[in-house]
């Protein structure tokens, strides 16, 4: 382990790290950090929840003169609630030096942050749709930028955003330092990076894995149709302190967060076709555990910190390996263990083979818990429940009412009572979620890249490829994402 202190980390910066109660640096902070503060373009692979906010952020803050008030550091994100929390790391890791970040992005008014931007913020986190708005009404000037950053360099560089990467460092002074970070690097995409920096550093993390040890994965082999009634099932039986459900569409994400309110779960939606204050306000609600499960599509499945999220469900597979890698990177974060379970129907059994093989991990097979133990998980929560009670508050305001009970009842009759209105029978509520088509991997298209296709999701046939565009992300390729900038300038996520 490599202490702050041995990278020479100037004294601000060690002091803003000490209040964050960061004592020792991360493997991949202990090599990129240098290398960074050198100048040298790195990109850096490191598994999910290893600390890469901080890798970038602190050699980029190293880098500032705050006296200056103009824009020296510049972060691109793929998503606004992304950019917002690695602008709050940024600003954490920079207050004891004076230096200031913003985030900009889309669904904001633009008025706002024209005001904003003219305070002097030294840092800029934005995502590429409103950045390049900025940078072509000259309301962020780019003259001064010294090191600018890929978060999720491979979704950057991917055929949803590569044309507004690309016109947005045409905009950046050649001189600058370009650092690119992901957990997962596709072979295609590292070798677009590496046209686009110069002479970068590769750093990659020694593990074996692409995902984190300490989650446990599992699958469960399922029909489509029993894939609600099973969710709910697991979510009684394992009462997960805060669960992330990923699904492929949008509509599925409204049905499924529905049905779970319906059968009496603190659940809410996510995806790119709410408002931004309703994003931000489900996202909110979902850290102060006011809401139990996040249901989402790909919009949360990069970058997002939320500490608590102890299960992800994958209701729907992932369209790829490294979708998978990130979406199940939202728990175990940081040291802490996790746990994965995805929902696999027959015909996808293919599909989960080849992410376990990219992957290198060993996803388990577990037995769906039956209506009973569901039963039995919810009692026992009522149960838990009732401890806590027993052992923090003080019951005394109810003992003469609990006496008269127990002269009518025997005691275990009236705890059963007890139990019972506390267990939320609503449950059985019959839900229907409409069906969507599997992804499969058709003989002899493993391997080939389809012409269009993104170069990076080469593990799949055509079914697998039209799956991809129900998920309304970077629907119609790139022309058609290059119209929607035109006619709604990032105002519209997609995903
Ligand atoms: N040196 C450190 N000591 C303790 N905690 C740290 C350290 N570095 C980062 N963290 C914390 O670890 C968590 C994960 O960090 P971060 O979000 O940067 O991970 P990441 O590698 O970017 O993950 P992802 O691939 O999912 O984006 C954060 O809560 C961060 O504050
Ligand atoms: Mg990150």
């Amino acid at each position: 382990m490599t202490t702050f202190k041995e990278l020479n980390i100037s004294q601000p910066i060690m002091k803003s790290l000490e209040k964050m109660g960061f004592e020792e640096s991360t493997s991949i902070q202990a090599e990129t950090i240098p290398l960074a503060m050198q100048g040298q373009d790195v990109i850096g692979q490191a598994q999910t929840g290893t600390g890469k906010t901080a890798a970038f952020g602190i050699p980029m803050i190293e880098k500032i003169d705050p006296s200056q008030r103009k824009i020296q550091g510049l972060i691109i994100a793929p998503t606004r609630e992304l950019a917002v929390q690695v602008a709050e790391e940024i600003n954490r890791l920079g207050q004891a030096k004076g230096v200031r970040s913003m985030s900009v992005y889309g669904g904001q008014p633009m008025g706002r942050q024209i005001r904003a931007l003219k305070d002097g913020p030294s840092i800029v986190v934005a995502t590429p749709g409103r950045l390049l708005d900025h940078i072509r009404r000259n309301t962020i000037r780019t003259a001064d930028i010294k090191t600018t950053v890929l978060d999720e360099a491979d979704e950057m560089l991917d055929m949803g955003f590569i044309e507004d990467i690309r016109d947005i460092l045409k905009n950046i002074p050649d001189t600058r330092q370009t650092l690119l970070f992901s957990a997962t690097m596709p072979k295609e995409i590292r070798d677009i990076a590496t046209n686009l920096m110069n002479d970068p550093t590769e750093v990659k993390m020694k593990e074996k894995k692409m995902t984190v040890e300490n989650i446990d994965q599992y699958f469960i082999e399922i029909p489509e149709k029993q894939k609600f009634d099973t969710l709910t099932n697991h979510l009684d039986y394992y009462s997960p302190q805060l669960a992330i459900v990923f699904c492929r569409t949008k509509k599925r994400v409204d049905e499924i967060a529905d049905g779970l309110q319906t059968r009496g779960f603190r659940a809410e939606g996510i995806h790119g076709d709410l408002t931004q204050g309703k994003r931000m306000n489900v996202l909110n609600k979902f850290k102060n555990s006011r809401v139990d499960v996040l249901v989402a599509t790909d919009v949360a499945a990069r970058g997002l910190d939320i500490s608590g999220v102890t299960h992800v469900y994958n209701f729907d597979i992932p369209q790829d390996p490294e979708g998978y890698v990130h979406r199940i990177g939202r728990t175990g974060r940081a040291g802490r263990t996790g746990e994965a379970v995805s929902f696999i129907t027959p015909r996808e059994m293919a599909h989960l083979n080849v992410i376990e093989k990219v992957t290198k991990s060993k996803i388990q097979r577990m037995a769906p818990p039956t209506n009973q133990e569901a039963k039995r998980g919810q009692q026992q929560a009522a149960a838990d429940k009732m401890r806590k009670n027993i052992e923090k508050q003080p019951l005394e305001d109810y003992y003469e009412t609990a006496s008269e009970l127990l002269q009518d009842y025997d005691s275990k009759t009236v705890v059963a009572a007890a139990l019972k209105m506390m267990t939320k029978e609503r449950r059985n509520i019959p839900v229907n979620i409409s069906s969507i088509q599997p992804i499969s991997v058709k003989k002899g298209q493993q391997g080939k890249n389809k012409k269009g296709g993104p170069p990076n999701k080469k593990y799949y046939g055509k079914r697998g490829q039209s799956g991809r565009n129900q998920g309304g992300r970077n629907q119609g390729g790139r022309n058609n994402r290059k119209g929607n900038y035109q006619k709604r300038p990032s105002s519209k996520s997609h995903y």
